[in-house]
């Protein structure tokens, strides 16, 4: 690496990481499980355009730390995807990558082991083996996508990505996200501005030429042909914005922008002002809407773990850490999330099909 009174006066190192084609032919992943994903891929687009009337579910832990309590939490929520699959689409949330307001552990492919080693090749090789584990089971999975390098090595095992409150917007995440093969959700920001989502929308659903890099590991020019499966995520900003008055509100401006994609409302987040608690409230809210006649809401997203709450996981040694237990922000518990789900589906089974 070159250093000098010019060239990187703040980095301090470099490593060159396998390319995205030498992870893939070391951990393949079989044609089955692609084509599973690509079907759930579909599904997800026809629920945001109203072509399926099922309610999209995408449910899981804050972030993953622990590749043997995702696993152990994925099988409990595959059973719920295929009891509850005549009414909701559930998808597993399975993110990598978490944005930091300041600093502190931003996931496991940056930091695998959570002792700031960031051993990031073994990040990466980590992620993709569950997200493979996850695939052979055809438990369709979503992520955040946050960083511009790391689909080239992953996306392909993605059904859905969210782009979040910080980087909806972002040119980058725009652009990333209007080449991205699968339907994206773009968060509000997190003052609570909606423009900043629709803004994303309409970019993310536009062409656009920017630099990347390929599977090759080289940088290319990246040409993209637009996302015509984006819509917007309602997370709350200053305060909840799930409310009917919100909800109706940000039809009239996807009304005035022309955009016709349904909306999914996080329960977490701003939602249930950082309490975990408060989700069920925020989701029977959301459910209580479409029984009295909603048409715009076609998912809500649950921040679910086996166990309840969140622990601190920076610095603490693994081995120390409560099984089950998120370490970023609160979850609902797995008997919880079970309940709500259950529930949810029991109430709109009669009533999603009768949507036009
Ligand atoms: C990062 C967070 O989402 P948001 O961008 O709404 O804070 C999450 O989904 O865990
Ligand atoms: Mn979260």
């Amino acid at each position: 690496m070159i250093k000098d009174n010019v060239n990187n006066v703040h980095v301090s190192a470099e490593q060159v990481l396998i390319t995205p084609d030498d992870l893939a032919k070391e951990l393949p992943v079989s044609e089955t499980a692609l084509s599973a994903i690509s079907e759930s891929r579909k599904i997800i687009s026809d629920i945001i355009h109203g072509r399926d009337h099922r309610l999209l579910v995408i449910c899981g832990p804050c972030s993953i730390h622990d590749i043997d309590a995702a696993k152990d939490y994925a099988l409990r929520l595959k059973e719920l995807h295929e009891s509850c699959k005549d009414t909701l689409f559930i998808v597993m949330r399975v993110y990598f990558e978490k944005p930091r307001t300041t600093t502190g552990w931003k996931g496991l492919i940056n930091d695998p082991h959570l002792d700031g080693t960031f051993d990031i090749e073994t990040g990466l090789r980590k992620a993709r083996e569950l997200l493979i584990w996850l695939a052979e089971l055809e438990i369709p999975v979503a992520t955040e996508a946050l960083d511009p390098i790391s689909p080239q090595y992953l996306a392909e095992l993605f059904s859905w990505s969210a782009i979040g409150a910080r980087t909806s917007e972002s040119q980058t995440h725009r652009e990333m996200a209007s080449g991205l093969s699968m339907p994206v959700g773009f968060k509000n920001g997190t003052d609570g501005s909606l423009d900043i989502a629709v803004n994303a929308l309409k970019s993310a659903a536009s062409g656009h030429n920017f630099m990347g890099i390929n599977k090759q590991g080289q940088v290319a020019v990246i040409s993209t042909s637009g996302n015509p499966d984006g819509h917007i995520i309602l997370r709350g900003g200053k305060q909840p914005n799930y409310d009917s008055v919100c909800v109706s509100d940000c039809e009239v401006d996807l009304e005035k922008a022309g955009l016709t994609a349904g909306l999914m409302v996080d329960c977490s987040h701003a939602n249930s002002s950082k309490d975990y608690r408060r989700q069920p409230l925020v989701a029977q809210n959301v459910v209580n809407q479409i029984l009295e006649g909603n048409q715009s809401i076609i998912g809500i997203m649950l921040e679910s773990h086996i166990n309840a709450g969140n622990q601190k996981g920076d610095g603490v040694p693994v081995d120390e850490l409560d099984y089950g237990v998120s370490i970023t922000d609160g979850c609902i518990d797995w008997e919880t999330t079970d309940n709500l789900i259950t529930q949810t589906r029991d109430k709109l089974i009669t009533v999603l099909p009768l949507r036009q």
